[in-house]
Order: C-alpha cells, then sequence, then structure tokens
C-alpha cells in the first residue's frame, strides 16, 4: 500500500465507513501517536489556538454556522481602466534682469517631465475592486520651467498595486508622441523636397508659448525656428512592447513601468542664435500617454474546490482553514471566489507535513479557492459558471466536491469535468484567437502596398516572441475527490460506486470524466469527509503536498 493510500484509509473511514478501514495495526499506532502530537486542530487547522478542546467541539459552531456568519470582503475580478502618463511642464520665456543689465539673455528653465505610471503585483492585494472604482489614474503633471534658469519638477509617479494573478491586457493606446514624430516626419520630408525657407516654421499655438503681452501683429512678424523633433523618455525603452499583455504570476519585488512620463517644453535659450540672443518662444511640454487596459484576475491557489451548488465547498474551506465563507443551505450561497489560508506549520513544534516548493523553500502554508457552485452548461454562462470557472483555471490541484446525500456521486464528478472540459475547450479557442489577432495584420487585397506582395496576410515581422500565458491544460491537472456530508446515512453505497469508478480510470477501464487524451488520470482518489463535523479533512493537507509535488 502507498504512503498516501495507506494515510487515506487510514485516518478517516474509521470514522465516517468502519467497512472500509483496512489499514495495518503498525500505521494504526504510528496514526496514534502523530494524532497524540498534532491534535486534530492544530494539524489541519492550525491558526486556531485552543488547543485544548477537541477539534469537532470547538469547531462545531464554526463548521455549522447561521446564515448571517461570515464576514464578506469586497470583491472584483475585472476591471477597465484608463492609465495616463504625466504631460510635461512647459518651458519658460523668461530673460536675465539686473541693474545695469536692461536686455538680459534669455534664461527660461525647461518644463519638468511628466511622472511615470508603474504596476506591482503583490502579496496582500486579494481584489481588484479599489481599482475597479476608479477608472482613470493619471500620474502627475511635470512643473512648468521658470526663470533663472530652473527647471521645473518632475510629475509625480503613480504606482498601481494588483493582486498576484492579474492578467493585463491593452485594449487602445494614445501615443501623442507617435503621433508627433509622424507629423515630423512629413514635414522634414516637404522641407527636403520644398525649396528652402530653412529654419522657419509658423506659429503653432498647440506647440510654441510666447513672451506673455505678446501682440498678434508682434506674433505675425516673429520668426519662429523649426519645432524641435520630438522626444521620448529614455525610460520609455524600459516599457512593455505595445500592445501589452502582462501575466502577472508572480510577487513582484520591483515595479514595472508601463507608461513613461512625457517630456517637458523647452525654455528660451534653447532658440538663441547668433542673431537672436533673446528669443521670446518656449515649447510647451508633450501630452502623457494614455493607455486602456483591462485588469483581469485569476485568483493564483494551490487547490481548486469545483463542485455544484450546496455541495459543502464553503464548509469544507472553514474545516481546513480560517475562512470565514459564508455557509447556507441553498444554492449559490457563495456568490464570489473565497480564499482560505490552510496554516502546515505554525512554528510551535514541527510542522506536520513538510513539503517544499520548486525553489527549495519550505512550505508554510497553501491556498485553497472556493468559488461559486458549477451547474449544467455553466461553460455557457449558465448560474454564476464562466465568471468563476476561470479561477480555478490556474488551481494547481483540483479538489472536486460531492455531496454524497445528493444523488450519484460519479455522474456528479462526469458532469463537473464536463464543464471543466468545454471551459477549457473555450479558453483555448480564445487563446488561439487572441494569438492570431496579435500575429496577422490583415490587408485587403484592393490596398496592397506593393505589387509584389502576395494576396496571403501579412506576419508581423516582429521577432520578439509574443508574451503567451503560461498555463497547464486543467484537464492535465492532478485532482482528486472530496465526497462530503459522509455523515450523513445511506452514503456507503455512494461512496463504494465512486471509488470503484476512480479505481477504475486509474486503471484504464473507465475513460477520464473530461474525454481528453492527454488528462491526468495517475492517481485519482476519494476522500470521504464530514466537513461539518470536520472528520476526514486532516487528510487532505497531505494529499494536496503530494499532488502540488507531482
Ligand atoms: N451533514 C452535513 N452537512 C454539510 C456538510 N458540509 C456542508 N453541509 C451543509 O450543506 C449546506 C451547504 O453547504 P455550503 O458549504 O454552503 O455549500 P457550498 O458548496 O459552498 O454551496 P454554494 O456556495 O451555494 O455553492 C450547509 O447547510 C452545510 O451546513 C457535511 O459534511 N455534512
Ligand atoms: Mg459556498
Amino acid at each position: 500500500m502507498s504512503p498516501r493510500t495507506c494515510c487515506l484509509s487510514g485516518t478517516l473511514t474509521p470514522f465516517l465507513y468502519p467497512a472500509f478501514y483496512q489499514s495495518s495495526l503498525a500505521s494504526a499506532a504510528r496514526r496514534c501517536c502523530l494524532a497524540r502530537r498534532f491534535p486534530l486542530q492544530s494539524r489541519c487547522n492550525s491558526t486556531t489556538t485552543e488547543s485544548s478542546k477537541s477539534y469537532v467541539n470547538t469547531d462545531s459552531s464554526r463548521l455549522d454556522p447561521t446564515a448571517d456568519d461570515y464576514s464578506l470582503t469586497p470583491f472584483a475580478d475585472r476591471c477597465i481602466l484608463t492609465v495616463e502618463a504625466g504631460g510635461g511642464g512647459h518651458g519658460c520665456v523668461s530673460f536675465l534682469r539686473e541693474k545695469y543689465i536692461e536686455e538680459g539673455p534669455a534664461n527660461g528653465g525647461d518644463g519638468g517631465s511628466g511622472g511615470n505610471v508603474y504596476i506591482q503585483a503583490v502579496r496582500g492585494e486579494t481584489s481588484l475592486h479599489k481599482l475597479a472604482r476608479r477608472r482613470l489614474i493619471k500620474a502627475g503633471r511635470g512643473r512648468n520651467g521658470q526663470g533663472k534658469v530652473k527647471g521645473g519638477e518632475r510629475g509625480a509617479d503613480i504606482l498601481i498595486t494588483v493582486p498576484i494573478g492579474t492578467i493585463v491586457r491593452e485594449i487602445q493606446r494614445v501615443d501623442p508622441i507617435a503621433a508627433l514624430e509622424e507629423e515630423h516626419r512629413k514635414t522634414e520630408m516637404n522641407g527636403e523636397e520644398g525649396p528652402g525657407e530653412e529654419g522657419k516654421a509658423s506659429y503653432n499655438k498647440t506647440r510654441w508659448l510666447v513672451y506673455p503681452g505678446t501682440i498678434p501683429s508682434e506674433l505675425n512678424r516673429m520668426t519662429f525656428p523649426k519645432l524641435p523633433p520630438p522626444r521620448r523618455s529614455h525610460l520609455a525603452a524600459l516599457e512593455p512592447q505595445a500592445p501589452m499583455w502582462l501575466d502577472l504570476d508572480k510577487h513582484m519585488e520591483t515595479p514595472l513601468l508601463i507608461a513613461a512620463g512625457a517630456m517637458g517644453g523647452l525654455g528660451n535659450p534653447h532658440f538663441m542664435t547668433p542673431y537672436n540672443s533673446r528669443p521670446k518662444m518656449a515649447t510647451r511640454g508633450d501630452e502623457g500617454l494614455k493607455i486602456s487596459v483591462q485588469l483581469e484576475l485569476k485568483i493564483l491557489a494551490d487547490l481548486g474546490l469545483v463542485g455544484l451548488p450546496n455541495a459543502g465547498k464553503s464548509t469544507l474551506l472553514r474545516a481546513l482553514s480560517n475562512s470565514r465563507a459564508r455557509v447556507g443551505n441553498w444554492a449559490f450561497t457563495t456568490l464570489q471566489p473565497n480564499v482560505g489560508t490552510v496554516v502546515l506549520d505554525n512554528h510551535k513544534g514541527r510542522p506536520l507535513v513538510t513539503s517544499r516548493r520548486r525553489n527549495g523553500e519550505l512550505r508554510e502554508n497553501f491556498t485553497v479557492a472556493d468559488v461559486p457552485g458549477l451547474i449544467e452548461d455553466a461553460h455557457l454562462d449558465k448560474g454564476l459558471g464562466l465568471g468563476f470557472l476561470r479561477h480555478i483555471e490556474r488551481a494547481a490541484v483540483l479538489a472536486f466536491v460531492v455531496d454524497l446525500s445528493a444523488g450519484d456521486a460519479v455522474d456528479a464528478v462526469k458532469l463537473l469535468w464536463r464543464e471543466v472540459s468545454e471551459y477549457e475547450t473555450m479558453r483555448g479557442k480564445e487563446l488561439n484567437a487572441e494569438t492570431e489577432r496579435r500575429t496577422v495584420t490583415y490587408q485587403p487585397a484592393n490596398m496592397k502596398a506593393s505589387p509584389d506582395l502576395d494576396d496571403s496576410p501579412i506576419l508581423d515581422p516582429s521577432p520578439e516572441p509574443l508574451p503567451f500565458l503560461s498555463s497547464t491544460p486543467i484537464s492535465s491537472k492532478p485532482w482528486f475527490v472530496v465526497a462530503t456530508k459522509a455523515d450523513l446515512p445511506d452514503t456507503q453505497a455512494n461512496y463504494k460506486a465512486l471509488e470503484q469508478y476512480l479505481d477504475a480510470v486509474k486503471a484504464g477501464a473507465q475513460p477520464h470524466p473530461s474525454k481528453r487524451k492527454h488528462a491526468w488520470k495517475r492517481n485519482p482518489q476519494a476522500v470521504p469527509v464530514s466537513a461539518i463535523k470536520a472528520e476526514g479533512v486532516e487528510v487532505i493537507p497531505q494529499l494536496v503536498m503530494d499532488l502540488l509535488e507531482e
């Protein structure tokens, strides 16, 4: 018997189903030892403190709470946001004035550059609701330049903090500098072609600032130099390639720049010539880059609970962690995902489960996401399905929660897998469409740029690989079944049938419930539990750790 099977059949079935209890005396003795050293309470819900009382008694009211005993935190997992980098301050037109220097030279300072917009995924953020309220986030504008060659102050930067697991997709971008560059390129070309009034340009009030009090007739007589070429902040090189598509799936130590502030205008000393030491013009600061982005949070939990409504997912989450998710005896009690943390090591003695992360770090906890119940055709957005199916897409391990007292458990597992699998197909199609959208530039046949191009769509020549979202197909994730409400009478036969079905899936006698080729079926197991009495749940942490290591 493998250690996992031993652990499973050993610790819980004696309470629930004595008939299935087959483990050896030796392993029972070892478990007794373990139970004495780590009482149930400290083992699977180590955030609770009163270790002297029995687990069941202490938590009976917590696990079977009244309908109004829950805590609800504001939550949003999607939002559309416009971020705007700060505009540059204007250059200054001023002249030196001192005693005995009546008409001093130009000494206007340059405008300050605008503030940058940064994004950072941090631990501790769990929702996008604060950003959803804001809609427009604008970095500070640079201050205008001042006399005595004083440059303007830089605009204030903005840092957008998002939860880990946020995907940022660009919807629209307004780049004023790109427009200016285009304009500049055109004027350069025209300037080269046309006969030369070199170095002269007319007054453009969107680009030039003139000395205060300049009257229109004077303005007409003034000779404006050629507009300087548009400038970008050197920080713009650090911006992600447009169109932006970021998958912020790790805690970020440093923020990522997404929109660099615009440059400030030039002060009047820039326009001094040997013939004109007192230019009466300066340039205006540039407008900031504006990007509309869609933020989508896909919770990154280690374990995702998938189940029909009223199956007991929230009760299970309460039994495993210190969560206060709402529990009620009706469908759709849970309307938004809840994430609970199961503490494996509370640093008060030896941890029950010792597991290391991929980077060798010792795991102190793991997270469990409880999402609203799925119903048939959830993938077609029935019930609350589609909005929340994406939260299980990124869970490392899936736990299918089935209610043993509510009909055939095997049918429930098959139905849940069907929905998850349909969702996976849909996501695959979406991802392909997105990839195509980003690689192929459609050009109608009658608008061919050059006659030697054939009719095929033009591939984007960009050598940069596209940033794909790294995601494992849902069907290839390790999974197990939590058979809840095992305390209710006449559930044994249902559980037995479920166990037999999973054995058949493992042996290959039955297809994987998702009907997919490369689905994970190495060792799907059933865990009978009574979440309401916290019986049987103590094996789940070890099981999850084993599956996480796969
Ligand atoms: N007898 C028994 N009742 C349970 C058990 N687990 C949950 N229940 C009850 O089943 C009902 C539904 O539990 P919830 O945890 O709210 O179920 P859910 O799956 O989160 O439901 P939705 O959020 O609506 O999808 C509640 O009345 C629980 O008290 C169990 O192990 N045994
Ligand atoms: Mg619930």
